[in-house]
């Protein structure tokens, strides 16, 4: 899917990110945890990729590896011609929880990561996007004040205000009500398609995956292995209540079907 016009590609877009042949394990007390086994992956510029998969399965050591906050064990990860293996400024992270500190508003929570690089904050940037996520005239509230997703969107304002190219997401809308939810996953879209960024999500719901993605990519019980690649060729921008057609419905089972079956 092309992000900025919602049609669907004529031509491939480049590379964005490459995994290649990642491999982790953990050491614990109990021995050796085999979390991910031989992965390798390519990321398409402007991608909207989902990773979905059973719990355990290995989906946040790939994303975090993916944003040089782990080492891998093996193989290697690429974005262009840079190896992956600490933070990197093209890529940003969005997590399950907000991580807004409790005690700074949100506007001193946006500029965090510019005075850990001790960089001017892009203020121009900032208010726009609190503009585009419904957060102007927020600024000066603490984030006890605020819902869940509005805590949510400020920590989506945070990770876009440095502009990176590639945005990692960890389950980011799991801990909010179903409403919230919709709302988000529209926001996310629309962002996306605005902003054509390559993102990478991580999801249990393969709702949110199939409303999602131009890919998702599924991976089996732990160790984690990937073991089918979905095209999701869906229209775009796609309503909510697109997923109560039977076409949407039916990719849902088919998906369901690939994770239920696969070999124990
Ligand atoms: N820091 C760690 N030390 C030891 N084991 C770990 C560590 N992090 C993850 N694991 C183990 O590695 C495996 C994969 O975990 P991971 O969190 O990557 O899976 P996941 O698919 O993201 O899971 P979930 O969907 O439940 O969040 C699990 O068995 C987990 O217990």
């Amino acid at each position: 899917m092309n992000a900025a016009s919602g049609l669907p590609r004529s031509a491939p877009e480049p590379i964005k990110m490459v995994v290649d042949g990642a491999s982790k394990f953990y050491n614990t007390r109990s021995g050796q945890v085999h979390a991910v086994d031989n992965v390798s992956l390519q990321v398409r510029e402007g991608e909207f990729l989902c990773l979905l998969g059973p719990s355990g399965c290995g989906k946040s050591t790939l994303l975090w590896s993916m944003a040089g906050l782990h080492g891998l064990s093996g193989g290697q990860i690429r974005l262009g011609e840079d190896a992956i293996t600490k933070p990197h400024p093209e890529i940003a992270m969005i997590f399950q929880e907000a991580n807004l500190l409790p005690w700074r508003n949100l506007i001193r929570n946006i500029e965090l990561p510019f005075e850990i690089k001790r960089q001017e904050p892009d203020r121009k940037r900032i208010e726009a996007l609190l503009k585009r996520v419904g957060l102007a005239g927020f600024e000066n509230k603490y984030p006890r004040e605020l819902s869940g997703g509005m805590q949510q969107r400020a920590s989506i304002v945070r990770s876009l205000a440095v502009n990176p190219s590639v945005l990692l997401m960890d389950e980011p809308f799991g801990a909010l009500d179903a409403f919230t939810r919709d709302e988000m996953n529209l926001l996310i879209q629309e962002i996306w398609m605005e902003t054509g960024k390559t993102i990478i999500f991580i999801t249990h719901s393969i709702t949110e995956a199939v409303f999602l993605a131009d890919r998702i990519v599924v991976m089996s019980a732990r160790p984690g292995r990937i073991s089918n690649i979905v095209d999701v060729d869906l229209p775009r921008p796609r309503p909510v209540k697109l997923q109560t057609t039977t076409d949407f419905l039916e990719r849902v089972e088919a998906i369901k079907a690939m994770i239920d079956h696969r070999p124990s």
